[in-house]
């Protein structure tokens, strides 16, 4: 424990009625830190988000804020901004208000409400709807009020719950630039629910991933978008194809479906079977010296403005995704190809079973 940790997860737990939704999570989370909980439906975001927020309670475990327990305590007592996709605004109330509001019940000054509800206007760019009615608003402008009010009173820790997911994807992307914008400013601890792994990339000091009702990973979105340290980290974050593969005493790599190739392992690599995971912009069609190869047969592509994705039946794989320029897109389906990944850009996981021991004892250091 240090002094920068704002929050303190120490093995907390949720089941229902013997279902686990979360399994023992410890991790900490330092002051100024954007936090994303990421993972698929039903992975148990929202049950650690809620048990975070006081809206459940841990079946075992502790919750820390500034060192102080708080697992018992109401969401009232817990003192959180809290931001939801539905933005739950008062919709009598004028925008002015609905940030004054949480001021208010926090008995602060005429004087230091009117200060800072004007300072919270101009940080989500408002100023100019102070006396708007939340109907009057879109929706990108209605979430910025929410955002201020949940940050009106300058709370320790600030949680979003897929804030964005009602919006669509121009306004979600100007909305992800400006949550950005606004959590350097404050320097606010965020912690933030999201399915979408461009938004928690884009967005996020650290990710958690999880799946499961477990975080199976936790670190900085380059480090695990390129280091992933297991095959779900890699396939549904690094949107990976990963395919089994085998190093011999001698170092020498495989895919195990394959008999006719093999290549040089990195240096140092132990004998072993591995999972191989190919990004889509980490392999090469052609041969590149020295990387391993798959041959495969182009099935279908599909257009992303400047970028094409193939669709590849590969010998040890189907279903291999590859993104290259649209200008160098000179294929077409049944076209045979070669796929080489260079090793800087592969990701090689050894098959040993992930535990959450292991990942606990990285994942606090
Ligand atoms: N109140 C509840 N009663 C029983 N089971 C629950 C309850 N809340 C969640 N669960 C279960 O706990 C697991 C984790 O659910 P949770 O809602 O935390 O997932 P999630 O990642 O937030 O999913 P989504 O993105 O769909 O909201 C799921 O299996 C879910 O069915």
């Amino acid at each position: 424990m240090n002094d920068d940790h704002v929050l303190v997860l120490d093995a907390v737990a949720k089941s229902y009625a013997g279902v686990l939704a979360l399994a023992p999570t410890s991790f900490a989370i330092e002051k100024g830190e954007f936090l994303t909980l990421l993972g698929p439906s039903g992975s148990g975001k929202s049950t650690l988000l809620k048990l975070i927020a006081g809206f459940e309670t841990p079946t075992s475990g502790a919750i820390l804020l500034r060192s102080l327990d708080i697992s018992g305590l109401s969401p009232a007592q817990r003192q959180l901004g809290m931001v939801f996709q539905s933005y739950s605004l008062f919709p009598h109330l004028t925008v002015a208000k609905n940030i004054e509001y949480g001021l208010k019940r926090r008995k602060w000054s005429a004087e230091r409400r009117r200060a800072r509800v004007a300072e919270m206007l101009a940080i989500v760019k408002l100023e100019h709807r102070a006396n708007a009615l939340p109907a009057e608003l879109s929706g990108g402008q209605q979430q910025r009020v929410a955002v201020a009010r949940a940050l009106a009173y300058d709370p320790d820790v600030l949680l979003m719950d897929e804030p964005l997911g009602a919006l669509d994807r121009t306004l979600r992307l100007e909305m992800e630039s400006e949550i950005k914008r606004i959590h350097g400013q404050l320097g606010t601890t965020f912690i933030y629910v999201t399915h979408d792994q461009q938004e928690a990339m884009h967005l996020s000091t650290r990710i958690a991933i999880m799946n499961n009702s477990q975080v199976v990973a936790l670190g900085r979105p380059d480090d695990l978008f390129r280091n992933p340290p297991n095959v779900f980290t890699a396939e549904f974050f690094s949107d990976a194809t990963t395919v089994a593969a085998e190093v011999d005493d001698r170092t020498r790599f495989r895919f195990e479906a394959g008999g006719d190739g093999s290549w040089a392992a990195p240096a140092g690599t132990a004998p072993g079977r591995y999972t191989f995971g190919i990004r889509p912009r980490a392999a090469r069609l052609g041969i590149v010296e020295g990387a391993p190869v798959l041959r495969g047969t182009i099935t279908s592509s599909m257009l992303f403005g400047d970028e094409v994705r193939l669709f590849i039946d590969a010998d040890v794989v189907s279903g291999l995704r590859v993104v290259i320029p649209s200008r160098a897109n000179t294929f077409a389906p049944g076209d045979r190809v070669d796929v080489s990944i260079p090793w800087e850009d592969a990701i090689l996981l050894p098959n040993a079973p992930v535990t959450s021991r292991a990942f606990h004892a990285g994942a606090t250091r």
